[in-house]
């Protein structure tokens, strides 16, 4: 598994599905997983930019990647995003026969991820949503990227700057460096 982590805005998204597309490999965003559910309860504390209970999203990405056992490589988008999360994930690796190959923290500078933000205009891009997930990123990030590390998993600072495609190949060099693609 090969984790896309970042701020909203950061392009997890973008960059998951592109490297998903070009190397055959299974994109699994948490928040388009969360929408697809189409819950109403689930969708509401999205829209506030809150994070939804703990058993709602495990249980999603627990099945997502239970589903995708003939996949050769799994992007995760969005998950985890909290060190419960990251505790789940690394406990959960076992039993899934997956491990986290690759951390990429998606580096992008607060004004250019709010100027992103407001191109993309989804639903739940309110101002107050927006500054609640960058709120909870920011007061998450270190603990969840403690944890990791100290779990031994490979983490690596991208530069989330310039076009989709420099990104992108930024990206493919880092893996290609590590020999996972
Ligand atoms: N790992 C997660 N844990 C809990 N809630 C999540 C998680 N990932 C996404 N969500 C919910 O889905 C919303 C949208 O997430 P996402 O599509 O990843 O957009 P963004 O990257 O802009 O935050 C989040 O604001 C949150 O409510």
């Amino acid at each position: 598994m090969i984790v896309f982590f970042g701020p909203a805005g950061a392009g997890k998204s973008v960059q998951g599905q592109i490297l998903a597309a070009r190397m055959g490999w299974r994109w699994l965003s948490a928040g388009q997983l969360l929408r697809d559910t189409k819950d109403v309860a689930l969708l509401h504390v999205m829209h506030e930019g809150k994070m939804v209970p703990h058993e709602a999203i495990t249980k999603i990405m627990g099945e997502a990647i239970s589903k995708s056992a003939n996949i050769n490589q799994l992007i995760l988008d969005g998950f985890p995003r909290l060190l419960e999360q990251a505790k789940w994930l690394t406990d959960s690796q076992p039993a899934h026969g997956r491990s986290v190959a690759l951390v990429i923290v998606l580096e992008v500078p607060r004004e250019e991820l709010l100027k992103r933000l407001e191109i993309r205009g989804r639903a739940d891009d309110t101002p107050e949503a927006i500054d609640e997930r960058l709120k909870i990123y920011r007061i998450e990030m270190y603990p969840v990227l403690n944890y990791l590390t100290e779990q031994n998993v490979p983490i690596v600072h991208i530069d989330g700057t310039g076009s989709v495609g420099q990104v992108h190949d930024r990206v493919v060099a880092e893996l290609t460096s590590r020999e996972l693609v």
